[in-house]
């Protein structure tokens, strides 16, 4: 458990939180800072994209917990900075959501910042897998094709009302063309009876989802403790066309003639005409060929009451796409 009465007052070393100012609409700053006091956290705040990364790097050795207060972007840098530091088995994360889409807080079971301080106190933990993409480490996606474009361009109001099936539609709107691309993805055989399979064809998009799933599910959340990603490839077709699929897909259930669907611990994307464009948790990186693995169960991480290890238990899902 964390700090009693007596202590509050006192930052506690063990206990860091990350602040970035800028997330969001900027005006969690204040409570944060306050909560944090209460709840014994020394803060210390970004300045600049990066700072998080840098600030978790010092702070993880010593740090038995380090919280990221701020949106995925910040989730992602804290996260690179603890594993930069090869603090992984020692450091816990926790997030205190204050970004825009607040897709990873929302996947943990954290829905605003007074439950992310009120987690932090009720010590669920959990670890959970990463995902790595040459080398940078990310927690809940990485997207390749007109998405990793658009998901830059689209403006922060919309992204807040977004869910996953809207966000799809979203990239239709947003992108003013739909360059295919031409792609080889390979995935690997899993534990889970999954084989080895390779894909060959024009794609609008490659979806690989760590802690997050894409359209075609009642839940956003990703079973994020199976060592597996869960790979999205949407086929080329006219867009009107795929938008009824993802639905119909979502609503019945239905099998996609342009939807393939892979799990897999590790794949890699070949593009077969110039580089493309993917973002990692929103950060973007531009290669021809891409080589993703999860690190099993690598991030122990604090979680919500709502959390569910399984999401597809029955029974136990809200509908939130
Ligand atoms: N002090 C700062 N000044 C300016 N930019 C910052 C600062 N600290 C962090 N950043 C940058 O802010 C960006 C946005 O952060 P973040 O992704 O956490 O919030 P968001 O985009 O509002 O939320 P979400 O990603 O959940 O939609 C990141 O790219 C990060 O590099």
């Amino acid at each position: 458990m964390g700090s009693t009465g007596a202590d509050r007052t006192r930052p506690d070393r063990n206990r860091v939180l990350i602040l970035n100012p800028e997330s969001g609409d900027r005006t969690h700053v204040d409570d944060v800072v306050e909560l944090a006091g209460d709840h014994g956290f020394e803060v210390r705040r970004t300045r600049d994209g990066g700072d998080a990364t840098q600030l978790a790097r010092e702070t993880a050795p010593d740090a038995d917990l380090v919280v990221a207060a701020g949106g995925d972007g910040t989730v992602n840098e804290v996260v690179n900075g603890v594993v930069a530091a090869e603090a992984l088995e020692s450091t816990t994360v926790a997030v205190v959501p204050a970004g825009t889409g607040n897709n990873f807080a929302a996947n943990v079971g954290i829905e605003s910042i007074e439950a992310g301080f009120e987690a932090v106190e009720r010590d669920r933990r959990r670890r959970i897998d990463l995902g790595v993409a040459d080398g940078r480490t990310f927690v809940n996606s990485c997207v390749g094709g007109v998405t990793a474009e658009a998901s830059t361009e689209t403006s922060s109001e919309r992204k807040s009302e977004l869910g996953v099936l809207a966000y799809v539609a979203a990239t239709f709107e947003v992108a003013r063309s739909f360059d295919s691309l031409p792609l080889r993805v390979e995935t690997a055989a899993g534990s889970d009876g999954e084989r080895r399979q390779t894909w060959n064809g024009e794609a609008l998009f490659v979806l690989v989802g760590n802690c997050r799933r894409f359209a075609g599910s009642r839940t956003a959340q990703a079973h994020v403790e199976d060592g597996l990603f869960e790979v999205t490839i949407v086929e080329d077709a006219p867009p009107t066309n795929i938008l009824g699929e993802v639905a119909l897909e979502r609503l019945f259930g239905r099998d996609s003639v342009h939807i393939v669907r892979r799990r897999t611990p590790s794949l890699t994307i070949e593009s077969r005409r110039g580089p493309v464009e993917y973002s990692l948790d929103g950060e973007l990186l531009e290669t021809d060929r891409l080589s993703l693995e999860t690190r099993a169960s690598a991030l122990e991480v604090v979680v919500g009451e709502r959390y569910r290890s399984n999401p597809d238990a029955r029974g136990v899902n809200r509908p939130r796409t």
